[in-house]
C-alpha cells in the first residue's frame, strides 16, 4: 500500500499544475508575450529548451556536490560569508537561519579566480573555470529572457535590462545551497530551508532536480514547485518590480527541507552594477498606474536590504510619495 506523504517537499500537490512552463523554442512572438504573462501574474515560471549545454550544467553540479562533501574545518576556511563566501544555517547578518549550507559568490570572473584558491585547494583553476563558465551561460539565458519581456512590455530599448547584467560591474551573484535530508515524524512539520523572501537583483536563476521549492501567488497558499530537470526557474526580482512600476512583481518564495533526500540548487542572480539608476522606465508609467518607486542606486538598495530581515518588503521603503520624483527614466 503506498501511504500519503506527509513531506510538504514531496506530498501529492507537487505539480506544476498552474505554475508557466515556457518552451524557448516556439515563435518569438509567442514566447515573449508568455513569458510577459507569467512575469504579470506570477513573477516566476520555469523555462525550458533553454540552450544552456547539459555538461555546463553538470560540470557546476559535480562541483557543487564535491564542496559540500568535504569536512566542515575545511568548507568553514571559506567562511564566515561576509555577505559573500561558505555560510552555514545563518542567512545574511540580521538574525535569519535555515536548515542550509550555502556558498555565495560574486559571479565575476576576478572574483571567483581569487576565491577559488580557498574554496577548492585541490584544483582550483579548475573550480574558477566551471563556474565561470556556468556564469556565462546563466548571463546569456538571462539576457535572452529580458529581450523577450523587453518586446513583450514593448520598451523603447528591449535591452535595457540586459545591457544592466552585460556591464562589466555588474553585481550579480551565483549562489549554491545545500539542504540535508531532515527527517521528521511530525505530520504537519515543515522545516524551514530558506525563509519566504523575494530576490532582490532582476532576474534570478534556479536548478535543483529535487522538490523543496515553493512559492506564493497573492498571499495564497505555498505552491510546491515540482523539479523538473530539464528547465530553469526563473523568478522577477525587485529591481525588476522597480523598473517595470509594479507591472511585474517580484516572487516570494522559499525552500522548505526534504524530509528523504538531500537537495541542492545553484542559483544565479542577474543585478545591475552598484551605480545604475534603478527607476521606472517611462513605458510602464501611465494615467492608470502612475510613478510608484523613487529612484534610486543598486548600491542604495543593497544597503537597505542588508539593514532588513530576509522577509521584510524591501522595495516598500522605495515607494513614491505623491508627485515626487515625477520624471521617469527614459
Ligand atoms: C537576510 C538577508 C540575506 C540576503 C541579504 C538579507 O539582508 C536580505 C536579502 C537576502 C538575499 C535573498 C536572495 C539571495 O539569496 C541573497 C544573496 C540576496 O541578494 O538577498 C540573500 C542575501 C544574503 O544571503 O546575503
Ligand atoms: O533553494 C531554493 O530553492 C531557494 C533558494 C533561494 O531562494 C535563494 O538562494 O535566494
Ligand atoms: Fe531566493
Amino acid at each position: 500500500m503506498v501511504m500519503p506523504s506527509t513531506d510538504p517537499a514531496h506530498n501529492d500537490c507537487t505539480r506544476n499544475t498552474d505554475i508557466p512552463v515556457i518552451d524557448l523554442n516556439g515563435s518569438r512572438h509567442r514566447v515573449s508575450e508568455s513569458i510577459l504573462k507569467a512575469c504579470e501574474e506570477f513573477g516566476f515560471f520555469m523555462v525550458t529548451n533553454h540552450g544552456v549545454a547539459e555538461n555546463v550544467i553538470a560540470r557546476m553540479e559535480a562541483t557543487g556536490s564535491e564542496f559540500f562533501s568535504l569536512p566542515a574545518s575545511e568548507k568553514q576556511r571559506s567562511g564566515p560569508p561576509n555577505p559573500l563566501g561558505y555560510g552555514f544555517r545563518s542567512i545574511g547578518s540580521n538574525g535569519d537561519t535555515g536548515e542550509v549550507e550555502y556558498l555565495l559568490l560574486h559571479a565575476s570572473p576576478t572574483y571567483v579566480s581569487l576565491r577559488a584558491k580557498t574554496i577548492c585547494k585541490k584544483d582550483h583553476l579548475g573550480f574558477s573555470c566551471v563556474v565561470t563558465e556556468y556564469v556565462e551561460s546563466m548571463r546569456s539565458l538571462a539576457c535572452e529572457i529580458l529581450e523577450l519581456l523587453g518586446e513583450g512590455l514593448k520598451l523603447g530599448d528591449t535591452e535595457i535590462f540586459c545591457k544592466l547584467l552585460r556591464d562589466s560591474k555588474s553585481d550579480s551573484l551565483l549562489r549554491l545551497n545545500h539542504y540535508p535530508a531532515s527527517y521528521s515524524s511530525a505530520r504537519d512539520d515543515c522545516r524551514i530551508g530558506f525563509g519566504e523572501h523575494t530576490d532582490p537583483q532582476i532576474l534570478t536563476l534556479l536548478r535543483s532536480t529535487v522538490g523543496g521549492l515553493q512559492i506564493m501567488k497573492d498571499g495564497g497558499p505555498w505552491v510546491p514547485v515540482k523539479p523538473d530537470p530539464a528547465a530553469f526557474c526563473v523568478h522577477v526580482g525587485d529591481a525588476l518590480q522597480a523598473m517595470t512600476n509594479g507591472r511585474l512583481a517580484s516572487v516570494r518564495h522559499r525552500a522548505v527541507v526534504n524530509s528523504y533526500t538531500q537537495r541542492m540548487s545553484v542559483v544565479y542572480f542577474g543585478a545591475p552594477p552598484p551605480h545604475a539608476s534603478i527607476s521606472p522606465l517611462s513605458e510602464t508609467v501611465t494615467p492608470e498606474n502612475p510613478r510608484r518607486y523613487k529612484s534610486f542606486t543598486w548600491g542604495e538598495y543593497k544597503k537597505a536590504m542588508y539593514s532588513l530581515r530576509l522577509g521584510q518588503n524591501r522595495l516598500d521603503h522605495f515607494l513614491s510619495s505623491n508627485g515626487e520624483e515625477g520624471d521617469c527614466d527614459t
